[in-house]
């Protein structure tokens, strides 16, 4: 089984002041306590300097990051007239290690198609960074019993991508009726989820489907974590709401650990 990571996902909130408080006190407690998982906090493209900042202080003597930097999106384009995009290679030079793809928010805001959210994990991974893709059924789509068709669909479109080394991704099952909404999917309805994605993983990759790790996201908190992490295909969470309070995020780590 692969190491679990725990990714914090602070969507559009922060202020330079507000990130330094959290920052502190995320990373006073991963030194306290060295996490057993990986950590990563994804900020909003202008803080990613200044997270940066943490990341490089919190390596350990073998220059291993306690606490990693992610991006919330990337451009699937290399440079140029794309007013608003953020290239691979600009998050490549700040240091960022995990790049969230196809996030139901953008999906739905910005219309991203399965087909535009697999070029983004193409052009993450091709500039050395692990993609993080989102998957997820809306609540109509669940009681039309098509969660599971929803996800494999979506996950199909990155398996679809020739160049693209599906074993090196990480995915996020996140049910979009669980997001921001303090409906948590039970530990079952999550597991039987990433258990058909590591299904569908097996039936390309063989043995590596093991390795890569599929995480929840979705009102996970410090009070259903390890259930929901106890759960065989469960390898971490994606972590929105409780990532903006450090000992909730703290304790989501630990019980990753
Ligand atoms: O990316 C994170 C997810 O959207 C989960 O957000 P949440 O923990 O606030 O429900």
């Amino acid at each position: 089984m692969a190491r679990k990571l725990v990714a914090g996902n602070w969507k559009m909130n922060g202020s330079l002041d507000a990130n330094k408080r959290l920052l502190d006190e995320v990373l006073a407690g991963l030194q306290a306590q060295p996490p057993q998982c990986d950590v990563a906090v994804c900020p909003p493209f202008p803080y990613l300097v200044q997270v940066q900042d943490w990341q490089d202080r919190s390596r350990r003597a073998d220059g291993q990051a306690l606490l990693c930097l992610g991006a919330q999106d990337v451009s699937a384009h290399a440079s140029g007239a794309f007013t608003g995009d953020v290239s691979s290679a600009m998050l490549q030079e700040f240091g960022v290690a995990y790049v969230i793809v196809g996030h139901s928010e953008r999906r739905k805001y910005q219309g991203e198609s399965d087909a535009a959210v697999a070029q983004k994990a193409l052009a993450a991974q091709k500039a050395g960074m692990t993609p993080i893709v989102c998957l997820g059924e809306t609540l109509p789509e669940r009681d039309a019993g098509q969660a599971l068709a929803v996800v494999e669909r979506q996950l199909q479109a990155v398996l679809a991508v020739p160049e693209l080394d599906a074993s090196r991704v990480v995915l996020a099952y996140e049910p979009v009726w669980a997001i921001g909404t303090g409906r948590t999917a039970t530990p079952e309805q999550a597991q039987e989820v990433h258990a058909a994605l590591r299904g569908q993983l097996r039936a390309v990759l063989g043995e590596k489907a093991a390795q890569v790790r599929i995480l929840y996201g979705g009102s996970m908190n410090p009070g259903n974590a390890a259930e929901l992490l106890a759960q065989p295909d469960i390898d971490g969470g994606l972590i929105g709401g409780a990532a903006l309070k450090a000992a909730d995020f703290l304790a989501i780590v630990a019980a990753a650990g």
